[in-house]
C-alpha cells in the first residue's frame, strides 16, 4: 500500500481549511499505488482526493502536470481537476511535502480488462493525445533512451541474484535499442504509464484517466506501447492478440497510426518493456525500510520483453491494414 506520509488529524484540518470545500467528515488513506500518498477525503461538500507528492515527483515539474489536467479537461478529457485555495493556488504544502487537492473521479479501475476495454482504452488514449495537441508546455521524458543505462547502474552489480542471466539480457536489450530506437515519429503529450489501475470504467466505457505523473513529451506510438504491454498480457504471461487488435482498432477509430508508427511499434513494445523492468528492479532492490509498499514484480516484464523480442512486424499485434 502507498500511504508513506501519515498526516495527522491537525495539519488536515489545517490544510483543508484553506480550500472551499467545507469540513472534513472523514479521510482514509488510498492502498492502491506506489509512487505518491493519496488520501480519500470526504467532506460537507463530497468527495476529493488528497496527493502528497513523494521521491521520485519532482516539484518543479508539478505545474506541467497539473496544467496538464487542466487543459485535457478544457478539451473533454475527464481528469482529475486541482482545486484552488482562496488564495488561488493550486499546490499547498502538508507534512513538509508538496501537496494538492482534487475532484474525485468515478468509477473503477478494472483489474481484468477483456477486449471491450482495451478498445475503449486505445479510444481514450487516442482522445488524450489529441486533446493536448495544444498544450503549450513541454517536458522530456526522463525514463527513455538516455534514462535507461542510469537505472541499469543502479541495480546492475545486484540483478543476478533477482534472476539469473538478468544482467546479460538487459546488457543487450540496452545495446540493441540504442542502435534502433526510431526517430522522427509523430510526437505530442502522452500519459507514459497508462496501466489498468489507472484508467476508470463505467461499464465498459472509460470513465476518466488519473495518474499524469509520468507524463511527458515523447512519440504517441511509444504511449500505445505502454498500453499494448501493460493491458494485452494474460496473468500466465501469454500475450491476447485480440486485446491488442481492439485496442490497436479503437485507438485508429480517433487517430490512424502513421505507416512509420506502425513499423515501430514492435521496438517500441521493447523499449517500453525495458523501461518498466528497469524502475521494478531498482524499487524491488530498494525497498524503504518500513514502507507499506509492496514492489512490482520486474520478471513480468522480462518475459514481455522475451516476447517483444520474438514478434516480427505489428501485424503480429493484431495490427489491420
Ligand atoms: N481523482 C481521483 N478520483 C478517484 N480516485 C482516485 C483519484 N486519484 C487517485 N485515486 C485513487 O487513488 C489510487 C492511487 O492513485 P494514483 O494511481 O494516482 O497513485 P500513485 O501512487 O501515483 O500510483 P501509481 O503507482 O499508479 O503511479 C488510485 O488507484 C485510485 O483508487
Ligand atoms: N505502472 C508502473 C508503476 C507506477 O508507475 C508499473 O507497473 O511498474
Amino acid at each position: 500500500m502507498a500511504v508513506y506520509t501519515e498526516v495527522p488529524e491537525d495539519a488536515l484540518f489545517a490544510f483543508v481549511a484553506q480550500y472551499e470545500i467545507g469540513d472534513v467528515l472523514a479521510f482514509k488513506g488510498i492502498a492502491e499505488g506506489v509512487e505518491n500518498t493519496n488520501y480519500y477525503l470526504h467532506t460537507s461538500q463530497g468527495d476529493f482526493i488528497l496527493t502528497l507528492y513523494e521521491k521520485r515527483v519532482r516539484e518543479d515539474e508539478l505545474p506541467f502536470f497539473l496544467n496538464l489536467m487542466e487543459h485535457l479537461a478544457r478539451r473533454g478529457l475527464n481528469c482529475p481537476q486541482p482545486l484552488r485555495t482562496r488564495d488561488g493556488e493550486k499546490l499547498g504544502r502538508l507534512c513538509g511535502r508538496a501537496a494538492a487537492i482534487f475532484t474525485f473521479l468515478e468509477g473503477l479501475a478494472i483489474r481484468r480488462p477483456n477486449a471491450t476495454h482495451c478498445g475503449a482504452l486505445g479510444a481514450a488514449l487516442a482522445q488524450m493525445h489529441e486533446a493536448g495537441a495544444d498544450f503549450g508546455m513541454r517536458r522530456t521524458n526522463a525514463l527513455s533512451l538516455t534514462g535507461w543505462p542510469p537505472l541499469f547502474a543502479a541495480a546492475e552489480d545486484r540483478a543476478e541474484q533477482v534472476a539469473p542471466g538478468l544482467t546479460r539480457r538487459i546488457r543487450e536489450e540496452l545495446a540493441f535499442l540504442e542502435l534502433n530506437w526510431p526517430r522522427g515519429l509523430p510526437e505530442g503529450v502522452i500519459h507514459a504509464d497508462l496501466f489498468p489501475d489507472n484508467a476508470f470504467f463505467i461499464g465498459e466505457e472509460v470513465s476518466g484517466i488519473i495518474d499524469f505523473y509520468f507524463a511527458c513529451t515523447d512519440y504517441f506510438a511509444y504511449d500505445l506501447a505502454i498500453c499494448l504491454n501493460a493491458w494485452c498480457f494474460e496473468a500466465d504471461h501469454s500475450f491476447n492478440v485480440t486485446k491488442a487488435k481492439a485496442m490497436l482498432a479503437g485507438y485508429e477509430r480517433v487517430r490512424r497510426l502513421e505507416d512509420a508508427e506502425a513499423g515501430a511499434l514492435p521496438i517500441l513494445c521493447r523499449g517500453s518493456a525495458l523501461r518498466f523492468m528497469l524502475t521494478r528492479l531498482v524499487d524491488w532492490l530498494n525497498v524503504p525500510p518500513g514502507a507499506l509498499v509492496r514492489p512490482k514484480d520486474p520478471l513480468e516484464y522480462d518475459r514481455k520483453l522475451g516476447f517483444h523480442r520474438r514478434v516480427e512486424s505489428a501485424r503480429d499485434y493484431g495490427l489491420v491494414r
